[in-house]
């Protein structure tokens, strides 16, 4: 299993340049199913749940050709309505095949994908949605059985904001019979971008960007071309790491009008930012001033930001409080950074940070995705060794996160 080494101290300097957003690119990668024309995607990151939403779309029959970035999907060919457990059980993003492939072939077999490190993470709202669109689900042996002959549309108003949800229904919409309207929809900009190619695949959306979208369903779409959004919250993570190292940095083909929260947190910290067009140029020489904020659905501060803000918090010249909303189970990095000298106390869904002078390097373990880029950060500003074992969560959405950060001065290694 491969562990990443962190010597600390390194102040971070040079160019960045940021990959197409892990969560745009997994619902357009599933957007293939719903059309027997040539889907041609561009700005697709390399990540693992990449490799393994192309390994399911894969053995559903869609034809996958890959070339670096770009990504060429056909869908004439599919014959296996499935997502078995052997893939959901590592991407939970796998639940994203369901609703194409129901309102496509009126049909399909998806593997419940269970709780996580994070929280439960019922799917609860997708099944009420398609239901309301005329499916009959089954739940048997792990397995979501979805049947229907033609969708019908309906209007969904869905219990909490759930941003694979919204996406699993709107695909699901588009190929429905007549209008349906989606309230209370998730405003994320990836659930735009989707938005965006289904638009140039034929379907009929409006209020896109907003919380109610109303899709008029057309028999079939056809092939289009896209480019997936830059990834913001791996912008904002390279972000926070020179807040917590110091230096000066510049990172490119970002989306800086996707990222208010965590820029306006970022200036609180102390982060001297220039914007341009696609461009942030970052530079910090101060110790970090500790940031307050409680995590929330676009466009509040994203849950997928907050361990990394933490990590900035735990040298910062006071004390903050990080109050997290989406998920009930999110804070299991605490115990790690506490590892290297933090001061954290928790009481349910608030951590209380001190902010200590100086965190030393230790051996830790990241235990989900943004944990793992957390205890990176950490790292890089603790005295010493960190050596951080199972990676294999960071590789999941980061694109060469150690080759991108060696580039601008971090000691940094894979150790195989
Ligand atoms: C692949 C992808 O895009 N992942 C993102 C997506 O996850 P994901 O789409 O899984 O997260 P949701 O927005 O659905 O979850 C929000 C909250 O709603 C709850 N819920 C959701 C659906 C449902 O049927 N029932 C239910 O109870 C969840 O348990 C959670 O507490 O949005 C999260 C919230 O911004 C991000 O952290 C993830 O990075
Ligand atoms: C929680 C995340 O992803 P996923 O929904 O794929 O688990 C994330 O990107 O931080």
């Amino acid at each position: 299993m491969d562990k990443l080494l962190i010597t600390g101290g390194k102040r971070l300097v040079g160019d960045v340049t940021i990959s197409g957003a892990k969560n745009a690119a997994l619902p357009i990668l599933c957007a293939g199913l719903l059309t027997s024309g040539d889907v041609v995607l561009d700005n697709v990151p390399h990540l693992h749940d990449v490799a393994t939403m192309l390994k399911l779309l894969g053995q559903t029959g869609l034809k996958v050709a890959q070339d670096g970035e770009k990504v060429t999907l056909n869908g004439s060919a599919i014959d296996k309505l499935e997502a078995p457990y052997e893939l959901v059980k590592t991407m939970r993003a796998s639940i994203l095949v369901l609703g194409p492939l129901l309102a496509r072939f009126g049909e399909a077999k998806v593997s419940l994908p269970g709780g996580c490190a994070i929280g439960s993470r019922p799917v609860d709202q997708h099944i009420k949605g398609l239901q309301a669109l005329g499916a009959e689900i089954t739940i048997d042996a792990g397995y979501i059985y979805a049947k229907c002959k033609k969708l019908k549309g309906a209007r969904i108003v869905t219990d909490m904001i759930t941003v694979t949800g919204t996406e699993n229904l709107l695909m699901a919409a588009t190929l429905a019979e007549g209008e349906t309207i989606l309230e209370n929809a998730a405003r994320e900009p990836e659930v735009t971008d989707l938005a965006n190619l289904l638009v140039a695949m034929g379907a009929r959306i409006e209020g896109i960007g907003t919380d109610r979208l109303v899709i008029q369903g057309v028999p079939e779409l056809h092939g289009a071309s896209h480019s997936v959004i830059s990834d913001r919250i791996e912008a904002a993570t390279f972000l926070c790491a020179v807040a917590a190292t110091g230096g000066d940095i510049t990172l490119r083909n970002t989306r800086t009008d996707i990222m208010d929260a965590a820029l306006d947190k970022l200036r609180e910290v102390g982060l001297q930012m220039t914007i341009g067009k696609d461009t942030i140029r970052a530079q910090m020489d101060a110790r970090p001033n500790p940031v307050t904020f409680r995590t929330t659905e676009y466009p509040g501060f994203p849950t997928d930001m907050q361990a990394q803000f933490m990590a900035v918090n735990t040298i910062a010249n006071g004390p903050s409080r990080v109050t997290e909303t989406i998920f009930e189970n999110r804070f299991m990095h605490v115990q790690e950074m506490n590892r290297l000298g933090a001061a954290i106390e928790t009481d349910g869904n608030t951590a209380f940070i001190k902010g200590v002078d100086q965190l030393v390097g230790a051996p830790v373990m990241a235990t989900d995705l943004r944990a793992s880029a957390s205890l990176v950060i950490a790292g890089l500003a603790a005295k010493g060794e960190t050596l951080i074992d199972r990676i294999y969560h960071l590789d999941r959405g980061y694109d060469r996160m150690e080759v991108k950060l060696q580039a601008i001065g971090a000691n940094i290694s894979r150790i195989k």
